[in-house]
């Protein structure tokens, strides 16, 4: 693959703004594609991901390289990468031998091969045993572009179909009723299929977590920590538009979100709600027949796709989640109705932030009111997609779902 000089400058440029200006890394590409429209779809596809690669080997770029020159860390990445440097001025002081030499002496260190801080790889073995070290090795592959049909507009086979026609590949995963992966990478965000609100882009993993509650439709459902409202619009769907959804959050701007792609999903049962504090929940006192809690976590199941949150957090930083998860918990549970069901889920592949937690509720005064009916771990080295938590705890009582 030949390399151009003003598409490397791009990469320069968004490293130089993620590392140095600490701007999220998905905000930098997404600015610094804007800027230069005159790049074709092959520049572009090469600066994004060049960009999610560098910051994702970015400590051991750092440890190879002979220099903290920012082209001497690319051509490093570069010649890591098995390809060859062109005879630039920039990249004179590279040898690629010494680089590969010191790329194998690093044998032995996980660390520093996968590219962690020491503190992540003590934690991940601490806590998954002999598991770690395939899972972080998986961690650190590639993330495939999964969609989640919207089965209130369209079924999975139509939609593969109406996308090949449009000369996308997919394949459907076995597991996943709703799931479609795309053969190859690509913005799919431009696609008449999505500003129809055909689908939308979900992991699959992602996706078992709306499917663990059971939802018929005309059910009442809150989604606690609806953010953006991924999964409430799965609910939605797998509800077939009938009932209502309560999306909750404590950031307004994200439930606008879920406004707009409600709109376009075709869904007019989701209603949005701020949290206020506590009177907003205990208002909501035993009024549902499911409550979803998909808490804020360290995000370490999906590194895959987000690389950069390794360099962001912190074993403090991961601490402090734990300890709202734990309230969100204690505190939000109190809006299932007796005999109704209540979802943990975390995007996270550690215990502490997943059957940790679940335990200690159950162990808790108001986790007595639940029992567990199961729960998933999943890894993305035995799912081959993301790292998900999701545990159906059943309150106990008579059940009298509330469906219209
Ligand atoms: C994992 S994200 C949710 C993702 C979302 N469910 C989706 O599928 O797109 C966690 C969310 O919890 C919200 N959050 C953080 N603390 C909260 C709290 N105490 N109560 C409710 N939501 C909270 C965050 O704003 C964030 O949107």
């Amino acid at each position: 693959m030949k390399l151009f000089p003003n598409t490397v400058k791009g990469v320069i440029y968004a490293i130089d703004e993620i590392f140095n200006q600490n701007r999220y890394a998905d905000k930098v590409i997404e600015k610094t594609l804007k800027s230069n429209p005159k790049w074709g779809a092959r520049d572009r596809a090469f600066v994004a991901e060049s960009v999610y690669e560098m910051v994702r080997w970015w400590r051991l770029i750092n440890e190879v390289s002979p220099s903290k020159d920012l082209y001497h860390l690319f051509g490093t990445y570069w010649v890591l990468q098995g390809k060859g440097l062109p005879d630039w001025r920039e990249f004179k002081a590279l040898e690629p031998q010494k680089i590969k030499a010191k790329y194998e002496a690093l044998i032995g260190n996980r660390a520093l091969k996968q590219s962690i801080p020491d503190w992540l790889d003590e934690m991940g073995a601490a806590q998954l045993g002999e598991k770690w070290d395939k899972e972080i090795d998986t961690l650190n592959q590639q993330a495939e572009v999964v969609l989640r049909v919207n089965t209130l507009k369209i079924t999975r086979e139509q939609l593969a179909k109406r996308l090949a026609e449009d000369g996308i590949e997919t394949y459907a995963p076995k597991g996943y009723k709703d799931a479609l992966v795309l053969g190859k990478r690509q913005n799919i965000f431009k696609n008449a299929a999505f500003k129809e609100g055909l689908f939308e882009v979900q992991d699959a993993s992602s996706q078992l977590v709306a499917a663990a509650l059971d939802v018929k439709p005309g059910m009442r459902v809150i989604d606690a920590c609806a953010g953006s409202g991924g999964k409430s619009l799965h609910l939605a769907a797998l509800m077939e538009n009938k009932g209502r959804i309560l999306s909750m959050d404590l950031e307004g701007w994200k439930l606008q979100n879920t406004k707009l792609r409600a709109r376009r999903n075709g869904i007019s049962i989701i209603e949005p709600k701020v949290i206020e504090g506590n009177k907003t929940i205990k208002r909501l006192k035993e009024s549902a027949d499911r409550v979803l809690l998909d808490v804020p976590c360290s995000g370490l199941g999906v590194l895959k796709r987000n690389p950069d949150t390794k360099w962001k957090l912190s074993p403090e930083s991961i601490e402090k989640v734990q300890g709202i998860q734990q309230e969100i918990i204690q505190n939000y549970s109190s809006m299932v109705r007796p005999g109704g069901i209540l979802v943990y889920a975390t995007c996270s592949i550690l215990p502490s932030e997943n059957q940790q937690q679940v335990q200690k509720f159950l162990a808790s005064e108001k986790g007595k009111d639940f029992e567990m009916v199961e729960d998933q771990k999943v890894l993305a080295q035995e799912s081959g997609f993301d790292g998900f938590y999701i545990a159906k705890l059943k309150k106990k009582g008579t059940s009298r779902d509330s469906i219209e």
